[in-house]
């Protein structure tokens, strides 16, 4: 029987390990806090700060946004990341992405501090991940909340083959990182991969984080794979669906994450996880 792997109740689960984890911090006069910046009124943009505002609050966690206008400099900007660096109530910053044209979000994220890096986006935590260094560092919240939905599921990973369809910067490079650091053989391509079917089918996990709708079709997965979908699409009618066409796949697969109530709610979980790791550790980090 296949299982379906409910993003909703994991991030539920995660949500009151982290509430507790504030509550404790309370005890020794300690609130995390998140600054959230966002630049402009891109709508799905709007709606994903509007959730990790309100997910903050409800855990007990300080969570200021800071919504900029489009037209803000560049300049101005940095010096806005700038003064959450040195502001000690802080503990996570995040720029929420994409920035409207114009901006150098490369810039943006290097001006982040490291130790406050809550996306886990800047260089320095990315090359941490890639060389599996050990030690507290953040990382990207998306492919961090996929090993939580992974580890669910208790099948051994170890050996395995992974493919990663998908090569951005807050899903694909660092999905693969984290399940190379599980002892997995791992595959990366993308919607341009010439054959991707020759890939996808030898697939034990197949992380699909494409934009495309539907790109993974039944004769795309391998029997028993574990399937997660990344894909945050509108089908024909204005429906959101994902990049695995679900019910194709359904039968075949041994687990797979819907959307939505996959993996965006484990995403906004990892987030407040996060921001309260980096409150944890902000004497050794250096930002208390
Ligand atoms: N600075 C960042 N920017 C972006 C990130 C990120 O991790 N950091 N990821 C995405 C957007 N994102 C969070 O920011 C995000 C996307 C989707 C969801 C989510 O819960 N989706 C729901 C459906 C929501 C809907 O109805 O539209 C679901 O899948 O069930 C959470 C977070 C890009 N930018």
């Amino acid at each position: 029987m296949t299982t379906i792997i409910d993003g909703k109740q994991l991030a539920k689960a995660l949500n009151a390990q982290t509430k507790t984890r504030v509550a404790a911090l309370a005890a020794q006069g300690k609130v995390p806090g998140l600054a959230v910046i966002i630049v402009g009124t891109d709508p799905a943009s709007e709606l994903y700060v509007r959730s990790k505002h309100r997910k903050a609050g409800q855990l007990g966690i300080n969570s200021i946004v800071r919504q900029l206008p489009a037209t803000i400099s560049q300049a101005d900007l940095l010096a806005v990341v700038r003064a959450y660096n040195v502001d000690p109530t802080i503990h996570g910053i995040l720029v929420q992405s994409p920035l409207p044209n114009g901006l150098d979000e490369t810039a943006v994220i290097n001006a982040i501090d490291p130790g406050k890096d809550v996306d886990g986006f800047h260089p320095v935590n990315v090359g941490r991940l890639f060389k599996n260094l050990p030690g507290h560092y953040p990382v990207s919240c998306t492919p961090r909340g996929i090993m939580t939905m992974l580890e669910s599921l208790q099948t051994p990973l170890r050996g395995k083959h992974a493919v990663v369809v998908g090569r951005s910067n807050i899903v694909g490079r660092p999905m693969a990182a984290m399940l190379l650091n599980a002892d997995m053989s791992v595959t990366i391509t993308h919607k341009y991969g010439s054959n991707l079917r020759a890939l996808t089918t030898t697939a034990d996990v197949l992380v699909v984080a494409t934009g495309v709708t539907h790109l993974i079709k039944e004769a795309d997965v391998k029997p028993g794979a574990i399937v997660i979908d990344v894909g945050m699409d509108r089908d024909a009618d204005g429906k959101l669906t994902g990049d695995v066409d679900f019910d194709a796949v359904f039968d075949k697969v041994h687990a797979i994450s819907p959307v939505p109530g996959g993996v965006g709610p484990m995403t906004i979980a990892t987030l407040m996880r996060q921001t309260v790791d980096l409150c944890e550790w902000s004497d050794e980090l250096g930002n208390e």
